[in-house]
């Protein structure tokens, strides 16, 4: 009993050993074109549209060796009725699973991996792909949605609003047993994980314009509280990656005017 306590041990050390080694030189991307876990059919084109849209070349011109492992296939399972209300199980089981595998073997080799969805149901089998090479893996989720409802709680039966549930030890016990998804146990806890992008409050606080020096020193920090809750609010902008010589000449008063 204690020398299999001491060979897991030693063996957890080793897998988490190797996920902290440096992989930054060799990203993996592999596609999914997979959107059973909701009802809108087009996140099965992502994978195109990102790889036409440059993604290896940009990834290659940061001097990284890329391994492009194109896209998985996911034959579709005809008979896949609804389960207490989720639709698509066996789809979704499946699509996951086929993802956990290949996401584990390319951690296993070494690369960094990016996947493309396809939509977030795909997120059960990366992340537990990835868990299966780094057990002592966290996860950042940044996302406006938990996805954290169960089959019970969830108000749209889609699976891409739940994966986070099937992933959580805590859980265990308010997920029922899909069909499609044997394979899968629950091998994250709640503190393993933290979210971004949740986000319904956002406090500005302390813009004190009795400290600026000058008026145009106080306009200037409430401008870039506006800009900052704009930003958060969805407001995009070019910046300055246009024609430098389009910019007006300006003097030394005017340097505001240029803040892009
Ligand atoms: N990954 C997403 N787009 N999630 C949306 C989830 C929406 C809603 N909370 C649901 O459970 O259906």
């Amino acid at each position: 009993m204690a020398l299999r306590g001491s060979l897991f041990r030693l063996l957890k050390t080793q897998l988490n050993h190797s996920c902290q080694q440096s992989r930054a030189q060799s990203v993996a991307v592999l596609g999914a074109p997979f959107s059973r876990g909701q009802k809108r059919r087009g996140v099965e084109h992502g994978p195109k549209v990102i790889r036409d849209a440059g993604l290896i070349d940009r990834l290659s011109a940061l001097d990284y060796s890329v391994h492009d492992f194109g896209d998985l296939t996911f034959p579709k399972i005809d008979k896949d009725e609804p389960y207490m209300g989720v639709r698509s199980p066996r789809n979704v089981g499946a699509a996951t699973k086929k993802l956990s595998g290949a996401v584990s073997r390319a951690i296993g080799a070494g690369h960094t991996l990016v996947m493309l969805g396809g939509d977030h149901s795909l997120a059960m089998g990366s992340v537990e792909g990835h868990a299966q090479q780094c057990p002592d893996l966290c996860v950042i989720w940044v996302d406006a949605h938990a996805d954290l409802n169960t089959p019970m709680t969830s108000p749209s039966g889609n699976l891409h609003g739940q994966p986070v549930a099937f992933m959580l030890k805590e859980l265990q016990d308010k997920v029922p047993d899909l069909p499609g998804f044997g394979w899968m146990k629950p091998f994250l806890t709640s503190r393993d994980i933290v979210y971004i992008g949740l986000l319904s409050v956002m406090d500005l606080v302390e813009v004190n314009p009795i400290l600026g020096a000058t008026p145009e020193a106080i306009e200037t920090t409430a401008s870039l509280a506006v800009d900052v809750i704009a930003s958060s609010l969805g407001q995009t902008r070019e910046g300055a990656h246009g024609a430098l010589h389009e910019i007006p000449a300006v003097n030394a008063e005017d340097t505001e005017q240029l803040r892009l």
